[in-house]
């Protein structure tokens, strides 16, 4: 088709969009292949054109499909929500402010002011690029708990003014087995609170920042009687170590449960066992730790890994054990801890592969599993026995600008037993 002053355009028509082709952008084309006409070359560039927005219609449909959201293709800095926090910006980890934005909230979605965040070791490894896969800026936090501020028109669970908290997901795909079976944490399209890419093309970021918005079915609802401080690492420490525990049966009060690394996890692993009545032998490298575990956290019984005659003296006696240690170590004094047809379930995640010792496996029809987090059902499950047991987590509240200090001393394990940084009282715009 002609247009005015003189320049050639072509017109493209698909599903109601229309392109315009300009002179300008043919020019090269017509250049290259001989003897092709432009009738030719305009129909081939078309045909390209379609392709390309049918490409664009799906992924868009497919967006919308999974959030059920008016979703807009929008860059990170058209989000109109503004928001602030720390984030990392290469793998020296160093924290620091970082202005940003959020999506408004969505017809699912639920936006709330953070309080509170926990600071779990996944962030350490992940502000350090343990795994190999961090995308900077990074700003970490994935035990987020504070107050509904916004509610989408179609959100059911929450209203404005209700306490909430955030995990380590934000997104899944609600459709494969996984899904089905509630275990979104295993749908091979999850998206992680932070270091993930939502379905809008942007990056995803984490609880250590003022403002978070995420869909409502990821949102969890906060019982009146939990403190936030102290039942924000539930959220990930917390559910990470009750899946397993309740999964692999470790459950049932004539258990003999063994956990391995008395940080985070570890003691509350110690905790829910002791709520499901499960005796409890802490496997520690800190003999300094035996009676914190035993007069405070309730323990049993105590172990010191590297005590030969101790492990000798054990073997044989559990029938599992919760490994939440975050660094290489030596499998085989766990495994032969276990009784036969015993469990050995590693939580922790190293970033270099351990060493696994066949014949102790062999010789007990042992087993060597992993677990990770929890679904979404199984997580307000188990906020809402933590409430009813008062089971919470051992804090040292921090303010925000102690953050790179509680980093270091987090690496020396040198924290009883989480820091949670108190994030509505000292996050403030600089
Ligand atoms: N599977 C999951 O879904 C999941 C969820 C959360 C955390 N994690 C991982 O679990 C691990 C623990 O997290 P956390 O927040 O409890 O960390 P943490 O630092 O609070 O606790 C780790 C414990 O391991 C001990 N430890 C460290 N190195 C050791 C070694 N070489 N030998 C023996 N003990 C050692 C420390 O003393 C500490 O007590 C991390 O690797 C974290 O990334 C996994
Ligand atoms: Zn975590
Ligand atoms: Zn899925």
């Amino acid at each position: 088709m002609e247009l005015g002053g003189g320049i050639a355009n072509y017109e493209v028509e698909t599903r109601g969009f229309t392109a315009f082709i300009s002179e300008s952008l043919l020019q090269p084309l017509v250049a290259m292949p001989a003897g092709m006409d432009r009738g030719t070359i305009v129909q081939h560039l078309s045909e390209m054109l379609k392709c390309i927005w049918e490409h664009l219609l799906r992924r868009i449909d497919f967006a919308r499909r999974l959030t059920d959201d008016p979703i807009e293709l929008s860059a990170r800095e058209e989000h109109p929500v503004k928001a602030i926090g720390w984030a990392a910006r290469d793998q020296s980890g160093v924290l620091s402010p970082f202005k940003f934005s959020r999506r408004a909230t969505g017809i699912n979605d639920v936006t709330f002011k953070v309080l509170y965040c926990g600071i779990c070791h996944t962030d350490l490894h992940s502000i350090k690029n343990d795994w190999g896969m961090s995308k900077y800026p990074l700003v970490p936090g994935h035990e987020v708990v504070g107050i509904v501020t916004k509610v989408g028109s179609k959100v059911q669970k929450f209203k404005v003014g209700d306490k909430v908290g955030v995990g380590c997901m934000v997104g899944a795909c609600h459709s494969c087995n996984n899904c089905a079976r509630n275990l979104e944490n295993y749908c091979p399209k999850m998206l992680l609170t932070y270091n993930s890419t939502y379905y809008d093309g942007t990056p995803t970021y984490g609880g250590y920042s003022n403002i978070m918005v995420a869909n409502e079915h990821f949102v969890i609802r906060w019982p009146d009687n939990l403190p936030l401080d102290v039942g924000a690492p539930l959220l990930c420490a917390g559910i990470t170590i009750y899946s397993p525990l309740k999964y692999y049966g470790l459950n049932k009060p004539d258990m003999h449960v063994g956990v391995v690394g008395l940080g985070g996890l570890g003691h509350l692993a110690v905790k829910f066992a002791k709520a499901f009545r499960v005796k409890v032998t802490v496997i520690s490298t800190s003999p300094g730790k035996r009676s914190e575990a035993i007069e405070h956290l309730g323990a049993d019984s105590f172990l010191i890994s590297t005590y030969l005659d101790q492990m000798q003296a054990a073997s044989n006696t559990l029938d599992g054990i919760i490994d939440t240690v975050s660094a290489v170590h030596p499998l085989l004094p766990l495994l032969n801890l276990l009784k036969c047809d015993g469990k050995l379930v590693l939580v922790g995640a190293p970033g270099k592969p351990l060493e696994l010792p066949v014949f102790p496996l062999l010789s007990g029809r042992k087993i060597v599993a992993g677990s990770a987090i929890g679904g979404i059902k199984e997580t307000q499950e188990m906020i809402d026995l933590a409430a009813r047991n008062k089971i919470t987590a051992d804090v040292e509240v921090i303010p925000i600008d102690y953050v790179n200090r509680a980093m270091e001393r987090l690496a020396k394990a040198d924290v009883k037993y989480r820091f949670v940084i108190d994030i509505g009282k000292t996050l403030k715009d600089a």
